[in-house]
């Protein structure tokens, strides 16, 4: 089942009111940037490749089209228990734009990333609503682990 936005809102902690919607709570942008240098997936491990910051002009990203990863701005807790998806804001993608997104495991901490397909030049204010986290209650063995976890949140 899944579950409420202010169940999420409670999970996440520290959102503004307009980010809690009835299913789920919305993700804010946070940083743009531009990979510079290949990744590799390899059998065993990955890397991710360097990158650049895009800078925003007082706030305001002027995106050209192109591929871009986006930091969102707020921290995610995903509680035990469940699963996270992130699904793009509709106003993206009626602007032409897209949002790639994975799964958020149990246990995740962080201010996690996504690639933002720009298919028609757009503008994107810094602490824009970009998407939505909704939160299902799933089964689970362990919780995650990974290289990305606590990431972002210095
Ligand atoms: O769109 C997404 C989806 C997930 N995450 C976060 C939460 C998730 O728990 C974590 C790891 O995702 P995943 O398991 O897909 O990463 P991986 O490439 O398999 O790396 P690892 O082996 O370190 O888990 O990244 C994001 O930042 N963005």
């Amino acid at each position: 089942m899944f579950k409420s936005g202010q169940f999420v809102a409670d999970a996440l902690g520290d959102l503004r009111e307009s980010q809690v919607q009835p299913n789920g709570v919305d993700l804010t942008l946070g940083a743009i940037y531009e990979q510079v240098e290949p990744g590799r997936i390899g059998r065993e491990s990955k890397t991710v490749g360097d990158r650049r910051e895009v800078e925003s002009d007082d706030g305001i990203y002027r995106l050209d089209k192109g591929g871009y990863i986006i930091e969102y701005a707020d921290r995610v807790v995903i509680p035990e228990g469940h699963i996270g998806f992130l699904l793009p804001r509709s106003s993206l993608l009626r602007n032409s734009c897209m949002l790639d997104t994975a799964v958020w495991d149990a246990g995740y901490e962080g201010r996690g990333e996504g690639l933002l397909e720009v298919h028609h030049p757009i503008e994107l204010e810094a602490g824009a609503r970009i998407a939505q986290l909704v939160l299902a209650d799933a089964a689970h063995k362990g919780t995650y682990e990974g290289s990305y976890q606590g990431e972002n949140l210095e």
